[in-house]
């Protein structure tokens, strides 16, 4: 999906929700384990459940490489499933030496490899250029490069300052080097509040994919204030706080009612651009 249709889907549905499908077994209703697959069962209810409200589903492929070759196959069948109008994530946080980089590339985004062709993959940009260049390649496919992540380690090496600019600062303009905001986004927490102003002064136009609301507690208000561009510009994820707003049989009713409320918020913000 190109910038110009995420765009479009963010003012039709009025809503920039990404719900993240970090579907850990150990965690789904009790009742679904007797189905041949758990965990496609579960996603395909939560996808049909807030699909209404979302305009983008991130899958962390934690959850489901760490289950071997039946994670793969729940993840290749969630891929198959989701929305076409829905712009799709892998959060697999990838980036290493450039021919490595190029089969993590493949494995995401080519359908004729891999059975798999998300719209974007999140990278780490610590290895720099030609670990992240092999994701750009791809016309219409995004790279989502972490720059200032939601996590209490973020400031570890995140805010460490060299020549007058923060880590994460130099990670935004380098990378800016590389590719456009047509194939790159960015990583920002919503725990961040006012970091998002120095964010967009360096990326103003950019998209930024926001994970850090609902179980971890940021913002959406400060994300919004803070962090919002003109065309939006804003994927904001949360994943445990509507995935497991249930655990009993109306877990996907749950779902959607958490998934409902957060557009409900967004809403206001959209009709505002
Ligand atoms: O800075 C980051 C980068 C990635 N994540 C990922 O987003 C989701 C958040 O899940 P919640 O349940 O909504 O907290 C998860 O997949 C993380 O790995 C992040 O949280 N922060």
């Amino acid at each position: 999906m190109n910038r110009k249709e995420l765009i479009g889907q963010i003012r039709e549905k009025k809503s920039f929700l990404c719900v993240g499908l970090d579907t850990d077994i150990q965690k789904i209703p009790a009742f679904l384990l007797n189905e041949e697959d758990p965990v496609f069962e579960f996603n395909k209810q939560i996808i049909d459940a807030t699909r209404e409200f979302a305009v983008a589903y991130k899958i962390n492929t934690a959850f489901y490489e760490s289950r071997g070759i039946e994670g793969w196959k729940s993840l290749i069948k969630t891929w198959e499933y989701l929305p076409k109008d829905c712009f799709s994530i892998a959060d697999a946080k990838r980036g290493d030496i450039g021919n490595t980089s190029e089969m993590y590339a493949k494995a995401f985004f080519n359908i004729e490899s891999s059975g798999m062709s998300f719209d974007s993959v999140t990278v780490a940009p610590y290895m720099g250029a030609d670990s992240v260049k092999p994701f750009l390649k791809f016309p219409e496919k995004w790279a989502i490069i972490l720059a200032l992540t939601s996590n209490e380690g973020s400031k570890d090496f995140q805010y460490l300052s060299s020549d007058g600019n923060m880590l994460f600062e130099s990670v935004l303009q380098k990378s800016g080097e590389w590719g456009s905001k047509e194939n790159i986004m960015f990583v920002v927490g919503a725990t961040r509040g006012e970091d998002f102003l120095t964010i967009r002064k360096h990326v103003p136009d950019h998209f930024l994919l926001v994970p850090g609301v609902g179980a971890q507690g940021g913002s959406l208000d400060e994300v919004c204030r803070y962090g919002m561009n003109k065309e939006c510009g804003l994927l904001v994820n949360s994943s445990r706080a509507i995935i497991y707003a249930s655990s009993g049989t109306d877990f996907a009713e749950a779902a959607a009612a958490g998934a409902q409320a957060v557009q409900q918020e967004m809403e206001k913000w959209v009709r505002e651009l």
